[in-house]
């Protein structure tokens, strides 16, 4: 390893603070009142729901979503027994990548104590703290047995990682591995180095899953694993020794389809390589050194397919594509334990995941690799987010149908979108909108169609079904880029294309476009040109026609160019006299609205009453409530500012036009969402807890505010949302996502299925505003 990684890994440990989580606390610990519900007197009521019940506790304490990482530091990476407190860090690491892949609050266990029925009787007394077990780098074979007891002995799941989290991925990606080599799995021999807790999981795993064990040969420090060899064997190894005269692995490898290496450093040589099987695979996963450096077998068999376990390689096959996913499914359907079943469900998950298209987010993370399934992506890699929502699904699926699980999930497309909520914060506040749109699909038509991220979208909105992409892009580019985007949407099938270049409906645009500004200095020839190079134009026109029910554009062009022509081409609602866009920002505990952060920097305080109650009435789509303060630099009249003024008057009309709504205002930001500091200016306040609508004086302070809070606590935003529209349309940012094209479609879906009800919209006007 090179001195670079060693300093910046032992920098990564060492700072800001050693190590790396810390616990904080989920509920607040600000008064006397708090102090007493948190612990006594208050405390003693959870424990007697939990003497009454002990099923409560995954209800009053951190249990059930509560993993222990437990080792006992005997077979740690490929560094052997380094002893308890030198695992230490990679147990942190194990219970870091728990909580960032699936929400999971683990903790690192570090027993010193090698002897099995201690060792056993220590992790089995856990089980009140903990909702599953994660053992993890005990060495074999004492580690089957300790595992096998602990199993039958504890009521929850327990599951060595370095076993079966092993054996989960190698299996999804040898499945593959064999598909691009054209092997089936019943015919292929194979050779493994290494007879300890993760190959012999292996072994075991692809026997299940149709290897025949007359096909594997196993061998270790020894040597070969043979019929009658007496040096260093167990009866697990014994149930892979073979009948042969073979003694080293340079002599068994030789005509192997697969290698499997899960050992020690560099034990596989380049001669060996060379006598292997055509398309030989060769998985030296073996950390942090492989059995053999990649460059090395490739360099002998260019015809490899090649895999490790590290990341800095393709073909990363490491538990972490695993363990994580398979917690959280068991944890979440309260499974007694992990079994066969629920570990197939999850191999399958993950090769499937591999053969489906690459997503954006993925490409992404990976600074732009070649992520299309075959010889160097056999699995997805570990920053895939998809992998919490298919992996966990299957396994809780898997455990429900196999017996298992003590709470089922009863509606699975709801814990769908919980799953993605780890990884995408905006999945939780966008269910309702989703559910609303796949309800009733809508044509939205997308103006920037060969952008490689409208593409994605498109892919993704076909999937899930909620709307029916047009784009608008020339024929060849936008086919190219599906074929290398690696998606797989079918041109005039699951798509509908509009080439501005060579479409029969030109006519018919430019006549329309024509029409609607002949009284604002518009000629035939300049329609003519705007339709042949807008995009924004042409979709707009397919809109107001009837052609589509909603418009998507951007991320190209300028956001004030697209909404100067969507004014033009659709003018505004009735009793509308500005548009505005609201953005929203998840963030882990609550989400907020900010308006207006794009479209007009000075507004009128009757302007601000309007736009506070259309932002209100789009609060509610996301399923919130609105709680409402229009901010200022002034608090209940502290400031004399004709801003403070303004906002203080929209108050009042906003009171008079809207009396339903939970409104404050005017109120500097903190006293927004603090409820004790607007308590101390103004204790008679009408907004109760805290605001979720910020409603802000004019345009420069909504995008500051938004983009600041943004950036300082790295939500997640939704938007911008435009809003006030005679149709529906949403403008994207040029910093836009994949997901946030996605959130947009949705919520311009749910904006036609409200017009097409006629709810509140008013029909288009003859002539545009
Ligand atoms: N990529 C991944 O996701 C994972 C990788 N691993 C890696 O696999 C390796 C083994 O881990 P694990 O099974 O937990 O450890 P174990 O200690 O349980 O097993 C190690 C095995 O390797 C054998 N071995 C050791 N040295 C050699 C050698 N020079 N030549 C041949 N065989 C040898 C041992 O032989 P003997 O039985 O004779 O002692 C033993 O069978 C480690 O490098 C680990 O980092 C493990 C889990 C996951
Ligand atoms: C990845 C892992 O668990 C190991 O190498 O031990
Ligand atoms: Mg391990």
């Amino acid at each position: 390893m090179s001195k670079e990684l060693r300093d910046g890994a032992l920098e990564y440990h060492r700072l800001p603070k050693p190590g790396k989580f810390s616990i904080e606390p989920t509920k607040p610990l600000a008064n006397q009142r708090d102090l007493a519900l948190a612990y006594s007197p208050g405390v003693a009521y959870a424990c007697e729901a939990i003497v009454e019940d002990p099923l409560n506790a995954s209800l009053y304490t951190t249990r059930g979503n509560m993993v222990a990482v437990v080792t006992n530091g005997t077979a740690v990476l490929g560094l052997g027994a380094i002893g308890p407190l030198a695992a230490k860090p990679v147990m942190e690491g194990k219970a870091v990548l728990f909580k960032k892949f699936a929400g999971i609050d683990a903790v690192d266990i570090e027993i010193d104590e090698r002897d099995p029925d201690k060792l056993v009787e220590i992790i089995a007394s856990l089980e009140p703290s903990f909702g599953a077990i994660n053992l993890e780098d005990i060495k074999a074979p004492e580690c089957f047995e300790i595992e096998e007891r602990l199993k039958d002995r504890m009521k929850i799941p327990v599951f060595h990682d370095d076993q079966h989290g092993t054996a989960i991925v190698v299996s999804a990606a040898m499945l593959n591995a064999l598909r691009v080599v054209g092997k089936p799995l019943d015919q292929v021999k194979l050779v493994a180095s290494g007879a300890g807790a993760a190959a012999l999981a292996c072994l075991d795993l692809l026997v299940e899953l149709g290897l025949p064990r007359a096909n594997i040969t196993v061998t270790d420090i020894v040597g070969v694993v043979w019929k009658g060899r007496n040096e260093q064997m167990d009866p697990r190894k014994e149930t892979y020794a073979v009948e042969t005269d073979a003694r080293t692995l340079a002599e068994v490898i030789s005509g192997a389809d697969i290698f499997l290496g899960l050992s020690a450093p560099r034990v596989l040589t380049a001669e060996m390589v060379k006598t292997m099987a055509p398309q030989p695979i060769i998985m030296a996963l073996a950390n942090p050194t492989p059995e053999i450096l990649p460059d090395e077998a490739r360099r002998v068999r260019p015809d490899a397919i090649i895999a490790t376990g590290r990341s800095d390689f393709p073909n990363q096959v490491n538990n972490v594509l695993c363990f994580p996913f398979v917690f959280r499914g068991a944890l979440d359907v309260g499974a007694t334990t992990i079994n066969i079943e629920m570990k197939k469900a999850a191999a399958q998950a993950i090769a499937d995941l591999a053969m489906a298209e690459p997503s954006s987010e993925v490409a992404q993370a990976y600074g732009g690799q070649e992520l299309r399934f075959g010889p160097d992506y056999l699995i997805p890699k570990p920053f895939d987010p998809r992998l919490v929502v298919e992996v966990s699904s299957a396994v809780a699926r898997a455990a429900m149908e196999s017996g298992v699980a003590t709470r089922p999930i009863e509606d699975f497309d709801a814990y769908r979108q919980v799953l993605s909520s780890y990884f995408f914060r905006s999945g939780l506040v966008m269910r309702t909108v989703f559910e609303r749109a796949k309800a009733q699909p809508k044509r939205v038509v997308y103006a920037d169609g060969e952008d490689e991220r409208v593409l994605r979208a498109a892919q993704i909105v076909v999937d899930e079904g909620f709307a029916q992409p047009i784009l608008i892009g020339r024929r060849a580019v936008v086919q190219r880029r599906i074929e290398r985007l690696g998606l797989r949407l079918k041109l005039d099938k699951d798509i509908e294309l509009c080439d501005p270049e060579d479409d029969p409906r030109y006519n018919t645009y430019w006549s329309e476009y024509h029409r609607l500004m002949c009284r604002r200095g518009v000629t035939p020839e300049s329609a003519r040109t705007v339709v042949r190079t807008r995009a924004t134009v042409i979709g707009a026109l397919m809109v107001h026609i009837g052609e589509a029910d909603a418009l998507i554009c951007g991320p190209v062009s300028r956001f004030v160019k697209n909404l100067r022509h969507l004014k033009e081409i659709f003018g505004v609602r009735r009793g509308v006299s500005e548009p505005c866009a609201m953005q929203a920002l998840i963030l882990p505990t609550k989400t907020i609205f900010v308006a207006d952060t794009q479209v007009e920097h000075k507004r009128s305080p009757e302007q601000i009453a309007e736009m506070t109650i259309m932002c209100a009435e789009e609060v509610r789509r996301f399923g919130i409530t609105p709680k409402i303060a229009l901010l200022s630099s002034s608090s209940y009249g502290t400031g004399e500012t004709p801003s403070a003024q303004m906002m203080r008057d929209a108050f009042a009309l906003v009171r008079e036009q809207a009396p339903e709504l939970e409104v404050e205002g005017e109120m500097q930001a903190d006293a927004a969402i603090s409820e004790e500091v607007r308590h101390r200016v103004f204790p008679g306040s009408l907004l109760q807890g805290s605001a979720n609508l910020l409603i802000t004086p004019d345009l420069d302070s909504g995008n500051i505010a938004f983009n600041l809070a943004k950036a300082l606590t790295s939500g997640t935003s939704v938007g911008p949302v435009l809003i006030g529209l005679n149709h529906p349309a949403h403008i994207l940012t040029p910093a836009v996502s994949v997901r946030g094209i996605v959130n947009l479609s949705a919520l311009v879906v749910v904006d036609a299925i409200e017009k097409s009800r006629d709810t509140p919209w008013c029909p288009i006007p003859a002539e545009p505003a």
